[in-house]
């Protein structure tokens, strides 16, 4: 079928969050919603793209950057050409997710989407994905004193905000966090509509809403130009997270790794991967997070055939060899018999339901 030379621009919409805060749960609960035709970008910090793999569902089209953030690589990690291959009519898509890794800065990653030079995309807006669990102690922590000062900026670029994980707080304390969390993010961005994702979940309507006009029926043009001046007022200005990769040669010790889950090596917030393991004649595979101190072990999807084995570790101030050597150690060939570990390993991935 020929395709429209006046066919609209695809709207871009950013998926950002802090490490670990549920991006790529949220766009893959996205991408399992039937109606919409999604192109999806994922940027990731490691050398691995363990996101990418863990993309599920229906992908219409895909593209993949990995090794540092979208707004610190040079040329963007090619950002331009995947919105301008994603873009082209005929694959006529109704929008393009951009995953941005989670040291991104959100106000980055919309200013280098409102002025890509994919000619067919316009903005679409920006998603906040919050863990209600972290995200006090890591983007919005109060001060020595206990009290907060002005919110962060990376507020001030959020089209919608989407809060995880409150199913992991106490029932009493669910909904003063939500309050909380809603009151610090409207200091700063006074209209911004805030949802709960149980496990990632939202409404795909809601998603492609945000990615309603670029610029609000009836906005002064000078709101227009007020939002890009903030934009344009915080360059890349985010700290910049290290992150160090080590892959797997084979099948590992679970007891091993689950070791240097439970004690992360200083510096480390965050770690992520997919290890083997070998018990008998089987062998099985896991997709490993961390995130602060809370530890997840899930079977992988069928994304992560295509990932070699291994683990990526991120965080703002960590020693990049000492944390090399403890992930080599903990990926090491196994020396002894693993069934404690395994069974440890079986225990989390049970608790991880
Ligand atoms: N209980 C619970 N766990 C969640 C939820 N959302 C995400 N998680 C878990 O949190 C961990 C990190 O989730 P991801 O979706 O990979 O987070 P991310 O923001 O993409 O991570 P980075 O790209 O590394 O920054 C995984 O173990 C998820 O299973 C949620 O709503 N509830």
């Amino acid at each position: 079928m020929p395709v429209s030379p006046s066919a609209p621009a695809v709207p871009v919409i950013a998926l950002t969050g802090f490490l670990g805060a549920g991006k790529t749960t949220v766009l893959n609960s996205l991408l399992r919603a039937p109606g919409a035709r999604l192109g999806v970008v994922v940027n990731d910090f490691g050398a691995i793209n363990v996101d990418a793999a863990l993309v599920t569902g229906q992908v219409d089209e895909a593209a993949s950057i990995a090794g540092g953030c979208l707004c610190c690589l040079p040329d963007h990690g090619g950002l331009d050409e995947a919105l301008e291959t994603l873009s082209d009519p005929r694959l006529r898509l109704d929008a393009i997710l951009v995953e941005a890794s989670g040291a991104a800065e959100p106000l980055a990653v919309a200013r280098l989407i409102r002025f890509t030079s994919a000619g067919r995309t316009r903005p679409g807006g920006v998603i906040e994905v919050i863990d209600a669990i972290e995200h006090l102690r890591t983007v919005d922590p109060p001060g020595t004193d206990g009290r907060h000062g002005p919110p962060p900026p990376r507020y001030g670029a959020a089209s919608l905000a989407v809060i995880t994980k409150t199913a992991r707080l106490p029932v009493q304390e669910r909904a003063a966090r939500v309050t909380t969390l809603t009151r610090r993010l409207r200091e700063e961005n006074s209209a911004l509509p805030v949802l709960e994702a149980p496990h990632g979940s939202i409404d795909p309507a809601l998603v492609l809403d945000v990615a309603g006009p670029e610029d609000p029926e009836g906005e002064l043009p000078l709101a227009a130009v007020t939002r890009a001046a903030r934009e344009e007022a915080h360059p890349i200005d985010h700290q910049h997270a290290r992150a160090v990769t080590v892959p797997a040669a084979g099948p590992v010790d679970p007891g091993r790794v689950l070791d240097l889950f439970e004690d992360p090596p200083h510096g480390v917030y965050r770690m992520k991967g997919v290890i083997s393991v070998e018990t008998g004649r089987t062998r099985r595979r896991f997709v490993m997070n961390l995130v602060g101190r809370h530890a997840h072990v899930a079977p992988p999807p069928a994304g992560a055939a295509g990932i070699e084995d291994g683990l990526v570790a991120i965080g703002p101030h960590l020693d990049a060899d000492g944390v090399r050597d403890r992930l080599r150690d903990a990926l090491a060939a196994p020396t002894g018999p693993i069934g404690r570990g395994m069974r440890r390993l079986l225990r989390y991935r049970r608790l991880s339901e």
